[in-house]
């Protein structure tokens, strides 16, 4: 019988640039198990199944029999136009779909934060329009550049202060969570107490805690260590949601993005599926120096 599974997991991992040592890394297996698995010798536990449908942001079905996924729009970015004392988004037009990883790159200053504010529906734009095809209140969470933390408060109550905004209180899921970001000896601790990095996890925690459908992170790894980086992009793996990360840690992006997005001289200058871009031997820190250089359209 043909082996689905084993050429679509062989596939799925070249995608992301991934060694079978890589991903046997995710999976807490050996690199044999993953060869094993490739040739068809042996097949995984549902456990690892389930969990390189997440790490891989596919449906099971794909995973196993390679039929082609129903990708739905989430959003529509059209014509839109933004100036504070200059023009900062000149014609911007995108559409975003589910189970998309999207790395949104640009040099400094280029308006990806802009671009970011005007999605959440935290600035107003000019001019285009934007649709929306989901709930804002209830399927969009953020992690925003600066953290939004009380520093008088404990660890704790800021978690089940913001849960409970989310309208999404589960105490055992917190204690979970914060067992996974590493956060579990600081629950009582007092916000400003926290390091840098460590109040960077939390917002990240917080930004989680809600299984929506699109989750936007702004520079979510600046100011974190290397652990923090680590948990960061390992969380990352097991996200539902469509996710757009605004991020300059290209060490990373050939490995867990489908899709970047470059950002410049106020008009998306860049669209290409991480795939592509490896099929043509290129890095994405590659793609995006040439992209962004100067002078080029
Ligand atoms: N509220 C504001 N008032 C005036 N100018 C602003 C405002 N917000 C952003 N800008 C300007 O818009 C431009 C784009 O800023 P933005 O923060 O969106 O860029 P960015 O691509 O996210 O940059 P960075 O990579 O440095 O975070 C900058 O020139 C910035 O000074």
């Amino acid at each position: 019988m043909k082996n689905v599974f084993g050429t679509q997991l062989t596939l799925l991992r070249q995608k992301r640039n991934l060694s079978q040592e890589g991903l046997a890394k995710k999976l807490f297996v050996s690199r044999q198990s993953v060869s094993k698995w490739e040739n068809g010798e042996v097949e995984p536990s549902i456990d690892k199944l389930l969990t390189l449908s997440e790490i891989f942001a596919v449906d099971l079905d794909y995973l196993l029999v390679g039929q082609s996924q129903t990708r739905q729009l989430l959003l529509e970015i059209k014509h839109l136009q933004k100036s504070f004392d200059k023009k900062v988004l000149e014609d911007v037009n995108l559409d975003v779909y589910t189970q998309e990883r999207i790395a949104l790159l640009g040099s400094n200053g280029s308006g990806k934060s802009t671009m970011v504010r005007l999605i959440l529906g935290n600035l107003m734009s000019d001019k285009g329009e934007i649709v929306r095809h989901f709930h804002s209140e209830d399927d969009l969470s953020v992690m925003p550049q600066e953290d939004l933390l009380i520093d008088t408060y404990r660890v704790i109550d800021q978690l089940t202060l913001s849960a409970s905004i989310q309208r999404c209180f589960d105490a055992q899921k917190a204690r979970e969570l914060l067992q996974q970001y590493r956060l579990d000896e600081q629950y009582s601790k007092m916000i400003y107490q926290l390091s840098g990095g460590q109040k960077r996890r939390l917002s990240l925690l917080i930004a989680m805690l809600r299984p929506g459908k699109l989750l936007i992170l702004d520079e979510p790894t600046v100011g974190m260590d290397l652990e923090s980086i680590d948990i960061f992009w390992q969380s990352l793996d097991h996200v539902k949601a469509t996710v757009i990360t605004i991020t300059h840690d290209f060490n990373q992006i050939d490995q867990y993005f489908s899709r970047v997005v470059l950002l410049k001289d106020g008009v998306i200058a860049g669209d290409e599926s991480v795939a592509t871009i490896h099929s043509n031997n290129q890095t994405i820190e590659q793609w995006y120096r040439m992209k962004n250089q100067k002078g080029l359209g």
